[in-house]
């Protein structure tokens, strides 16, 4: 009986780190995407390709399936923090390696990384909205091991006064809940293909975030051409229409001329991908 529930565990410890690894992958390749590195290149990065952002994805598979593994049927607590968070830490090592020290998936370890390790503390049957909420809970726990770090994002969230990705996710992911994945639900139901209705998403997440790689690029000029050209696209119908399509190119030739790309927004989008269909598995689909 033992063994047969350790290898239940395994198996959907494996499935879970599949899921983040090709909704890494799936938000990589998905474009036209504004700013960011996508299947037609790489944005406004000099330092990403798709090849990178790809390899990138790949060397963090072995991270996901340890931090299910770990967080397997447990419940949040310090010791379980300090263990997500060493091993957070130690994905971020693998990612460096594998693209000889450019920062491809910093942001998107953090967010997927939480709620990998929620959903594996979870029953099979959680929603997404109690895995995104057991995902707060643990980034709500101190983590004493955590180096004290003055990052560009936490530079950014204290010059401009707005939340980053720390907050976002002890928030419980409000731009995935609230904005993101009601939206990707719509545009489906609304006949948009699915790389529309992905597109549709990111916009969503788009006209609210204070996303600090933007902020630390492009100040909050940029913010705002993000925020105010996002909202520009759903008004116009979303990605399925040639409105929406026009404002979508109009809103990426700004974000390449401010230099600017919406990091954080595209890892929330890879979260909503990932709670689209590991609370949801009939609707995962291409
Ligand atoms: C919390 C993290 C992302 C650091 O964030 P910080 O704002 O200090 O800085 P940094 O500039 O290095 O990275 C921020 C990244 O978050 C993303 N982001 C930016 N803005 C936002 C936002 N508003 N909301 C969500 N994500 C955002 C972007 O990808 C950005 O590059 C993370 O690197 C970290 O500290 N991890 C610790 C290890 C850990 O505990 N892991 C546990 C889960 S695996
Ligand atoms: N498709 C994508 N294109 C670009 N960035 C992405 C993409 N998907 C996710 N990201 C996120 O954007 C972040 C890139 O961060 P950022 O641009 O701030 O990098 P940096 O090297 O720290 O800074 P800079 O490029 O300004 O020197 C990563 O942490 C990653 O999680």
């Amino acid at each position: 009986m033992k063994q047969l529930s350790q290898t239940h565990a395994e198996v959907q410890a494996q499935r879970l780190a599949t899921l983040a690894r090709d909704c890494l992958i799936d938000e990589a390749r998905l474009s036209p995407k504004p700013g960011l590195v996508d299947s037609r290149g790489n944005g406004a990065h000099h330092d990403l390709s798709l090849a990178l952002m790809e390899r990138s994805a790949h060397s963090l598979t072995p991270t996901f399936l340890q931090l299910a593994q770990q967080s397997w049927q447990r419940p949040a607590d310090i010791a379980l923090r300090e263990t997500v968070g060493r091993l957070g830490r130690e994905g971020e090592q693998q990612m460096m390696k594998a693209t000889d020290g450019v920062n491809t998936h910093r942001g998107a370890i953090w967010a997927l990384g939480l709620l990998v390790s929620a959903a594996a503390m979870q029953s099979e049957s959680a929603s997404a909205q109690q895995i995104a909420d057991t995902a707060a809970g643990l980034a709500r726990l101190p983590d004493s091991a955590a180096p004290k770090v003055f990052s560009k994002g936490l530079k950014a969230t204290h010059r401009y006064q707005v939340p980053g990705a720390r907050e976002e996710a002890q928030q419980a992911f409000p731009h995935v809940m609230t904005l993101a994945l009601p939206q990707l639900l719509r545009s489906r139901a609304n006949g948009a293909s699915e790389s529309e209705a992905r597109l549709d998403a990111l916009m969503a997440v788009m006209t609210s975030l204070s996303d600090t790689c933007v902020l630390s690029r492009a100040g909050m000029i940029g913010l705002n051409a993000m925020q105010n050209g996002a909202r520009a696209v759903l008004t116009a119908g979303g990605c399925a229409q040639p409105a929406g399509r026009e404002a979508l190119a109009r809103l990426d030739a700004q974000m390449l001329a401010l230099n600017a790309s919406p990091g954080g927004a595209a890892d929330l989008l890879a979260a909503t991908l990932f709670l689209d269909r590991v609370s949801q598995p009939a609707s995962c689909s291409i």
